[in-house]
Parts: C-alpha cells; sequence; structure tokens
C-alpha cells in the first residue's frame, strides 16, 4: 500500500535525491573543474570570488600569498575527496550559473522527480531546497533543465551558508524558522543520506530516505526512516 504522509512543506535535497550522482560528479564538477582558475583570474574584483579564495586558504593552511595554482590545487582535491567546503561550493556556483546562462549545461533529473514536483506544488504543498549546492547554482540549475524553467515551483532555497551543515539538527531548526516557524512535524525532508535525515528528524521532521538504485546509498542502513526507491512509492498531501 502506498505510504501517505501529511505536511506544509517538502524541503529536498538534490543529488541523490533529484538528480543522479553522476549528474553531479561526473557533469557539473567536470565543468567546474577546468575553469576554476580562469574564473578566478578573471574576476579578482569580485568580492565573493575574493572571500572564497580567502577561506580555502584559510582552511587549507595555505599563507594568504598563495598562487592561484596552489588555491587550485586544493579545491581539486576537495572535488576529487567529494568535500563539500563552502568556498568551493560557492565558486562552483558561479561557474555553473556562467554554464547554465551559456547553454552548456541542462539539469536531467530522475524521471518519477518533475512529475512529482509539480503534481505537490499544484496541490498547495509549499516545496524548498536543501543542498551543499551554493544556492546561486540551485536556481540556476533549475532555471534549465530537460522540462523547462523549474525555478518557479520553489519558495526558498537553503544551503551550508545560509542554513549550516545537512548533518545538525540545528541546521534544519534555522530551515524551519527561514519558512516561517511551521510546526516542525508539517516538514518532510527527502534526502539520500541517512545522517541528514537523522539530522532533520532530531529537529522534528517527517522524513523520506531515497534509496535510488545504482546510487551511492541505495544499500544503506536507514534505520527507523521510511525508505522508498523513488517518488512514485509513496504520497504528499496537504494538511492545510
Ligand atoms: C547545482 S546544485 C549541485 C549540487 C551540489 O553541488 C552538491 O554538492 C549536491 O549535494 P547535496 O547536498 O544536494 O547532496
Ligand atoms: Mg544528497
Amino acid at each position: 500500500m502506498t505510504d501517505t504522509l501529511h505536511a506544509q512543506w517538502v524541503v529536498l535535497d538534490i543529488e541523490g535525491t533529484l538528480m543522479p550522482t553522476a549528474g553531479v560528479h561526473v557533469v557539473l564538477y567536470d565543468y567546474a573543474r577546468p575553469r576554476l582558475g580562469p574564473w578566478i583570474d578573471a574576476h579578482p574584483d569580485d568580492l565573493a570570488v575574493r572571500s572564497a579564495v580567502a577561506r580555502t586558504k584559510a582552511e587549507a593552511g595555505l599563507p594568504e600569498d598563495a598562487t592561484t595554482a596552489e588555491v587550485v590545487a586544493v579545491l581539486h582535491g576537495w572535488m576529487s575527496a567529494d568535500r563539500k567546503a563552502a568556498p568551493l561550493k560557492d565558486l562552483q556556483g558561479l561557474i555553473w550559473q556562467d554554464g547554465y546562462a551559456r547553454g552548456d549545461l541542462v539539469s536531467e533529473y530522475f524521471p518519477d522527480v518533475v512529475p512529482a514536483l509539480r503534481a505537490w506544488h499544484s496541490a498547495g504543498l509549499r516545496l524548498a531546497v536543501f543542498s551543499s549546492g551554493s544556492v546561486a547554482g540551485q536556481i540556476a540549475s533549475f532555471s534549465t533543465t530537460t522540462e523547462g524553467d523549474l525555478t518557479g515551483l520553489f519558495r526558498h532555497h537553503f544551503d551550508t551558508v545560509n542554513a549550516g551543515p545537512k548533518r545538525e539538527a540545528a541546521s534544519y531548526a534555522a530551515i524551519a524558522e527561514g519558512l516561517g516557524g511551521p510546526t516542525p512535524g508539517r516538514i518532510v525532508f527527502l534526502s539520500d543520506v541517512p545522517a541528514e535525515l537523522d539530522a532533520a528528524a532530531a529537529a522534528g521532521w517527517q522524513t523520506i530516505g531515497l534509496a535510488r538504485d545504482g546510487e551511492p546509498f541505495a544499500a544503506a542502513d536507514f534505520g527507523a526512516h521510511r525508505v522508498a526507491k523513488s517518488f512514485d512509492e509513496f504520497r504528499i498531501v496537504t494538511d492545510d
């Protein structure tokens, strides 16, 4: 029988939940990798770039006068280790924003995702995103997709800068406040990462784990969380 959840807000992770991990690691990371150095050098007066470079140096223990090549080596190392460090995410987001605007990048989601997002939105559920990808990168990625511009579906975007780490309950409490303070139990969080679901549950949210075939967390232990292989396996209805 299909599981039905009652909620006001649906908050969604991106990688492994909406978009295949390869769509992030192969398509997006490979697009950003060779462009990081040229982007840093081409935007010496951009405050966002300067801040990201300074934070990279600080986090990596590089001297303040480290070269772009040294900074890029750190950023590449973080990408290879899939360390979702905020300065890297900020720089990736700027590069992806440009890539989507140029038409170099087009987002492709799991086939069950966009019909479900549209149905939830039409039914009056409020949608938001919480991803390690920067807010700028998130919005750019929803603007150019194989199914058109999806940005109008989402009321809020959260990342590790405006909300906090994805594995800490305090981040979910901050998001709930950013959503206008709904009762935590009226928010449902969808993610492929059990530790993120644990943090959301600790903040009082409902949770659904996505154990999609072929994805890194397909065989993970989701503990007491509801688990589904696709959005077709459960229903979320508004409790307004
Ligand atoms: C255009 S958003 C790219 C998402 C991203 O950079 C990322 O690291 C995804 O992490 P998530 O928290 O959504 O699993
Ligand atoms: Mg994820």
